[in-house]
């Protein structure tokens, strides 16, 4: 079988690592260093992290200047990042692509401002990824705090303007330790022939299995949080797992 790509994820509020329940802001757990967190997943074997801007989505601020450090070091580090939140224009758009980073994950400005995100999908190809954060099946933005519209219809569109991959998160799972939605993950692979990258709901190595049973359907890698900071399995455990 395909290896899964896995990819641990490192959330960034106030300047803290931290993890959400359902994205909500005020559920934060902190787990320290963002810097510490992420060299923790490199030493442990990770080829890619999932770095996330929260103030940025929330609209509360942004760590940026902390989300490039940490970005950089990871680069040097042979790590690949996907770097997200608040990367809505060009000017935000650069200052992430300048990082370093493997490529960006677009959420809101892929419900907002279609147009901009057709233009830098044309313009940078594999180094845009975009967001699909569900509940049920309708996206949300602006820190999941705002209908998108449907996620059937968007990926329609944007698959037509060339979009490389998707990360798909069911919003309703993510932080909460529930498990995967397999099933969505299935049906989103089955309306578009480009990777998907999982993302929600990981509290086991039995559940990184059976997401890497869906690398035939079309899906790429995973994005693990709360179960590898509350220690549910190592990041070494899960790699072996999905190899
Ligand atoms: O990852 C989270 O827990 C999360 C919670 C609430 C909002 C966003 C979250 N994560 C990432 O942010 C992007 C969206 O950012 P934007 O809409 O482009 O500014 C989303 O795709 C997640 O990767």
């Amino acid at each position: 079988m395909a290896k899964l790509e896995l990819l641990p994820a490192v959330d960034v509020r106030d300047g803290q690592a931290v993890r959400l329940v359902h994205g909500e802001s005020g559920t934060e757990t902190s787990y320290g260093s963002p810097l510490e967190a992420a060299l923790a997943w490199q030493r442990s074997g990770a080829e890619w992290l999932h770095l996330v801007d929260l103030d940025a989505a929330f609209g509360t601020g942004d760590n940026r200047a902390l989300i490039a450090g940490v970005a950089e070091r990871m680069a040097e580090l042979n790590v690949k990042v996907e770097l997200s939140g608040g990367i809505r224009d060009d000017d935000t758009l650069a200052a992430a692509l300048a990082t370093g980073c493997a490529r960006v994950n677009i959420g809101t400005a892929a419900l907002e401002t279609p147009e901009w995100v057709a233009r830098i999908i044309a313009g940078h190809g594999e180094r845009i990824a975009v967001g699909l954060d569900v509940r049920g099946t309708t996206l949300r933005g602006r820190g999941w705090t705002r209908d998108g519209g449907d996620l059937y219809e968007t990926l329609e569109r944007l698959d037509k303007e060339g979009c490389a991959r998707y990360v798909v998160t069911d919003i309703a799972k993510d932080g909460t330790l529930q498990g995967p939605n397999l099933e969505l993950l299935k049906n989103v692979c089955a309306a578009t022939d480009r990777p998907v990258v999982a993302s929600g709901g990981v509290s086991s190595l039995d559940d990184l299995r059976a997401i890497a049973g869906l690398v035939p359907l079309g899906v790429e890698g995973a994005i693990v949080g709360k179960a590898l900071y509350a220690k549910a399995f190592t990041l070494e455990e899960a790699l072996e797992a999905t190899s």
